[in-house]
């Protein structure tokens, strides 16, 4: 698949989106599976490339696992293979082995693991070579950098000798993701105490109970279908098999589309959304939902709202330099996001565009969520999506989703 033209709806958009499933809660369902014998029955686990891997890796007897882009892939088995004492080699793609590893790693020798760097200091390849518990029961650790490297660490606690208290330091990112992984340690039976106000998380030692688990419908894919009723003229969604109350924090992006004309109505079975009246100005804090961020800058910049954003720093280590991919891509548009400080605040300038303009390509950089945030731009104009298989790492059937409302070629 090189490109897809995607072309304007030709009649008002009406569709039920069967979502993908989430990658962030199946990948930690998979890890305490594991961690079971493989004893749970876990249910509508995500077709996601990041999850599929998974799957394999942690049931792979090869000295090597390539997570290839995947980002929990890598932090949560690395975590896994060294506290359980296994020789593996961890490594992915040339952007994986770009993204930084070496807080977890750092935390993983305090407690007894042996993991050595197979390429630069700090980043995969690496490899874990066996595990003689230090005794070690308490660790600072950033909280600043990527929650995943605390979601890695706390699913594995219980099986340290003493547990495991970790105190966070430096502003934290992405908190949700980290109660997310608590309260799914805690459906298979491990009690956890968090305290963000003190930055301290206590996970006492234990084992996790094979339990029936259900994984929900993606919230960060569904971000881009209020996208898409946001930007097109005449829509209403069903989005199926979203809770009401969701353990990912990327269910913020109701809120957020609420001020951008889309309103989200629980149905039982997921979420409609329907049309209303949007805002002239949004301000969003990404802090704990950077994977909205494209989705929303895209969205405001098309829509002819302006926007101030913060929180979007760890954009810079994700699938690409996410900062850099907005700002080139929506300039093609006659938009921008442009930074008024220093890695800190960025203001979203709207598209001037003109529908007569000449057919824009979007460039993806193997980034699943540009190729994403950029498609409801067709609801407006056509427009080339480069490269539109990056898609699979956490929603396959995007483009046959997409296809139910607009024209893809
Ligand atoms: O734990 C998770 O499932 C994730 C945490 C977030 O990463 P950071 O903690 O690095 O921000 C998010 O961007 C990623 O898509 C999934
Ligand atoms: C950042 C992402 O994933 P990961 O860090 O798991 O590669 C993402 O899905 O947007």
């Amino acid at each position: 698949m090189n490109a897809v033209l995607l072309t304007p709806p030709t009649q008002p958009v009406r569709a039920t989106i069967a979502l993908a499933s989430s990658k962030s809660e199946s990948n930690r369902a998979l890890i305490i599976d594991a961690l079971t014998g493989f004893r749970c029955d876990l249910q509508n686990l995500a077709s996601a490339r990041d999850t599929q891997t998974m799957i394999r890796l942690l049931r792979a007897s090869d000295s090597t696992a390539d997570v290839l882009d995947a980002g929990t892939t890598m932090r949560f088995l690395t975590a896994y293979f060294a506290l359980t004492g296994q020789t593996k080699t961890m490594t992915g793609t040339p952007r994986m082995c770009e993204r930084p590893i070496g807080l977890l790693v750092d935390a993983l020798r305090t407690l007894g693991a042996d993991v050595a760097y197979l390429g630069k200091e700090g980043y995969p390849p690496i490899q874990t070579r066996g595990f003689k518990a230090t005794g070690v029961s308490d660790l600072s650790i950033r909280g600043d950098v990527s929650s995943q490297y605390i979601s890695a660490l706390a699913m594995l606690a219980p099986y340290l000798p003493n547990g495991l208290t970790m105190h966070l330091t430096g502003a934290l990112g992405s908190v949700p993701y980290m109660t997310m992984t608590l309260q799914q340690m805690a459906a298979f039976g491990v009690e956890t105490e968090a305290d963000w106000t003190a930055q301290t998380i206590r996970i006492p030692a234990g084992t996790y109970q094979p339990t029936t688990y259900a994984i929900e419908s993606d919230w960060s894919g569904a971000s881009y279908w209020f996208s898409v009723v946001a930007l097109a003229t005449d829509a209403e969604l069903d989005l199926l098999g979203l809770k009401e109350q969701s353990l990912q924090g990327d269910s913020a992006i109701v809120g957020i589309m609420d001020q951008l004309g889309v309103q989200a109505t629980y149905t039982g079975q997921g979420f409609r959304l329907t049309k209303k009246p949007a805002a002239n100005h949004i301000t969003v804090d990404f802090t704990n939902c950077p994977d909205l961020a494209q989705t929303v800058a895209v969205c405001c910049a098309m829509k002819g709202i302006s926007a101030t954003f913060t929180g979007i720093e760890s954009l810079k280590i994700k699938e690409t330099d996410r900062v850099l991919a907005i700002q080139t891509e929506l300039r093609k548009f006659g938009a921008d996001m442009v930074e008024v400080e220093t890695n800190s605040r960025y203001e979203i300038q709207s598209s001037n565009y003109v529908a007569d303009r000449e057919l824009v390509r979007v460039d993806t950089y193997d980034d699943h969520r540009m190729a994403m945030a950029f498609a409801p731009i067709a609801m407006l104009r056509p427009v080339v999506i480069e490269e539109p298989g990056v898609v699979a790492k956490s929603y396959p059937s995007f483009w046959a989703d997409f296809a139910t409302i607009a024209g893809v070629n």
